[in-house]
């Protein structure tokens, strides 16, 4: 069995047209959304990932604001800059990068966000509105990464109700909360969060339907720990120099001898990344429409 694509690529170009035609509309009325973003160091993972969010932008008519801080940034100047953005009326909503430099209080930064400009929706307020399931996502922007990775599984009309789920990572941008968004009465799925204290991960993976693999541990899950035909999603975003070219590339937490297992498998790049752009752009878009009234 070699399994079929979940072509994350594809299906975020789809959204970004869509979301394109709303932009042009909001446009129509003179409502121009900005999206505003915060990279602190020189890390270029996050540089090239923040790169592609205002490509994105750019593809669809969504204004970019930048911030850029160095790594040695303090405290301070950090704080400084998410209230820049805060007050920034051309800034709909905006991220700040993650991991920000060792030494800086990131839940504090997260924090001094705007709730109502956190169009990562990694903002305490927002999670907070999720456990309580008293979002709503045009005023409650949803975590990009955990929604891409639903609206990827529901585009290819992957059976999410009843379906066991196992999530391997317990991060704050994925595992720690696609549980609430899984188990939500629209999709009804049964989660189980594994983690770098789970005992036995294949007693786990075995039994399930759909893994999604968000621990950061290239090659993490194995065709091994994987029943056949279950639906596999690779959010690992691990990086390391290619051998041959010198380059730096992708190394997903999903190991390719699963694509021989499993019936699904979202490729990596090309799957959950993509996916997770579009998702922004939504919420940016989002709540632009909600404050045009
Ligand atoms: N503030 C945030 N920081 C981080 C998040 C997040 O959701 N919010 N998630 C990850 C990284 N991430 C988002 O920024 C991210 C990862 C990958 C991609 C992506 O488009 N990947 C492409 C390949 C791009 C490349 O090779 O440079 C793909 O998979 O095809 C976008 C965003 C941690 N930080």
């Amino acid at each position: 069995m070699t399994a079929q694509k979940l072509d994350g690529a594809a299906v975020a170009a789809e959204i970004k047209a869509e979301l394109g035609t709303r932009v042009a509309a909001l446009a129509a009325r003179g409502v121009v959304p900005g999206l505003g973003t915060l990279l602190v160091g020189d890390d270029p993972a996050s540089r090239s990932y923040v790169a592609g969010k205002h490509r994105d932008c750019a593809q669809i008519g969504i204004a970019s604001i930048r911030e850029e801080l160095p790594a040695d940034a303090t405290q301070a100047d950090i704080e400084a800059a998410v209230q820049r953005l805060n007050d920034d009326p051309a800034c709909t909503g905006y991220i700040v990068q993650l991991p920000l430099p060792r030494g800086i209080d990131t839940h504090r930064i997260l924090e001094l966000i705007d709730p109502e400009k956190d169009a990562d929706g990694l903002h305490p307020t927002n999670l907070g509105r999720l456990v309580l399931r008293v979002n709503d996502p045009v005023t409650s922007p949803l975590p990009c990464t955990p929604a891409g990775i639903i609206e990827l599984l529901e585009r290819y009309d992957v059976p999410l109700r009843g379906a066991d789920v196992v999530v391997v990572g317990r991060g704050v941008t994925v595992g720690r909360s696609i549980g609430l968004l899984l188990t939500r009465r629209e999709v009804n799925a049964t989660v189980t969060l594994t983690h770098t204290g789970t005992v036995d991960l294949a007693e786990h993976t075995r039994n399930a339907d759909v893994i999604i693999a968000a621990a950061g541990v290239p090659g993490v899950v194995t065709a091994d720990i994987v029943k056949p035909g279950a639906v596999v999603v690779d959010v690992g975003v691990s990086r390391e120099l290619d051998a041959v070219t010198g380059k730096s590339r992708i190394v997903g937490d999903v190991h390719p001898n699963v694509w021989d297992v499993a019936s699904w498998v979202s490729p990596n790049p090309g799957g959950v990344g993509p996916m997770t752009r579009a998702m922004l752009l939504a919420n940016v878009v989002g709540t632009a429409e909600r404050l045009a009234g």
